[in-house]
């Protein structure tokens, strides 16, 4: 059974609710929670209208920083050998960002740190004792002063005639953090992979936030809540429209000890080489 909970946060029953799906699924899908449906909307718009422009050469990203435009086919799933057909914006914060995004973006990236904090708050209040035991610090305690989290912007364009045979918008991957939550994408597509290998469909409706645990979480845990193995499909050919979603990838300060065998830091540098993105 792989029952992606969808938790309506204003219920009393929502934290319990959310970190069994974690458990078991390693994903749970928001509603009613508390990102302003309007800042939604009004990031979408700023950031297509971004993707569109000949600009956005001029925010080539830094390969130092890691912030600033990727384009289109720069990332491979770890293991995978064929580039993702899809464009992205890393947002790391006090760094630039283009005018026409810029107020809008930093009002949802310090939203979605909240909402973050909160959802941690969440998961450590209803990790089991024999757990939480293993966490060098409070799971919200991981993030408090980080200035590693990561939001991406993510474009996927409509497919190309010919496009390379096996290429999708994002190859099966697990992410590399504690939890990411993805305002969801303007289209379906993304999926979630069971134990026996099955793939569901992640329920998002518009405006929905879809939560997933990540590596450093399952390090953490001793593998308690799973980084679950996602990947994003090809549209079908009658509706080979773009796809845009916003994932934020909650990083703990480096100097977090996620095990006796890592510190977040140490973690995050192996995995960035094996996804081509650092060399
Ligand atoms: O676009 C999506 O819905 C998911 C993207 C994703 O999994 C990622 O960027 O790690
Ligand atoms: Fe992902």
């Amino acid at each position: 059974m792989f029952d992606i909970a969808s938790v309506d946060c204003t219920e009393s029953t929502a934290p319990a609710e959310f970190v069994r799906s974690m458990h078991e699924t390693g994903f749970a899908v928001l509603r009613n929670h508390p990102i302003d449906p309007a800042l939604i909307d009004r990031l979408y718009k700023e950031w297509a209208a971004f993707f569109a422009s000949e600009s956005k050469m001029d925010h080539l990203f830094s390969p130092e920083t890691q912030d600033g435009y990727f384009p289109f086919r720069s990332e491979n799933a770890k293991d995978s050998p064929i580039k993702d057909l899809k464009e992205f914006y890393h947002v790391y914060p006090n760094r630039p960002l283009p005018a026409g995004v810029k107020e809008a973006t930093e009002a949802m990236y310090a939203a979605l740190t909240q909402l973050g904090a909160d959802l941690l708050g969440w998961l450590q209040q209803h990790t089991p004792d024999a757990v939480k035991a293993k966490f060098s610090v409070a799971l919200p305690d991981m993030m408090v002063g980080s200035t590693q989290s990561l939001f991406r912007v993510l474009h996927y364009p409509p497919l190309a005639d010919g496009f390379e045979p096996g290429a999708v918008r994002a190859a099966a991957h697990e992410d590399i953090n504690l939890i990411t939550l993805l305002v969801t994408g303007s289209e379906p597509g993304l999926q979630a992979k069971d134990t026996a290998g099955n793939w569901h469909d992640v329920p998002c409706d518009a405006g929905m936030i879809a939560v997933n645990g990540g590596d450093m979480l399952k390090e953490a845990s001793g593998g308690y809540f799973p980084a679950t193995t996602h990947r994003v499909v090809n549209p079908p050919p009658e509706h080979n429209v773009s796809r845009y979603s916003m994932p934020m990838f909650l990083h703990p300060r480096p100097d977090v000890r996620l095990s006796d065998a890592y510190t977040a830091g140490e973690y995050l540098d192996q995995r960035l080489r094996e996804i081509g993105l650092k060399k």
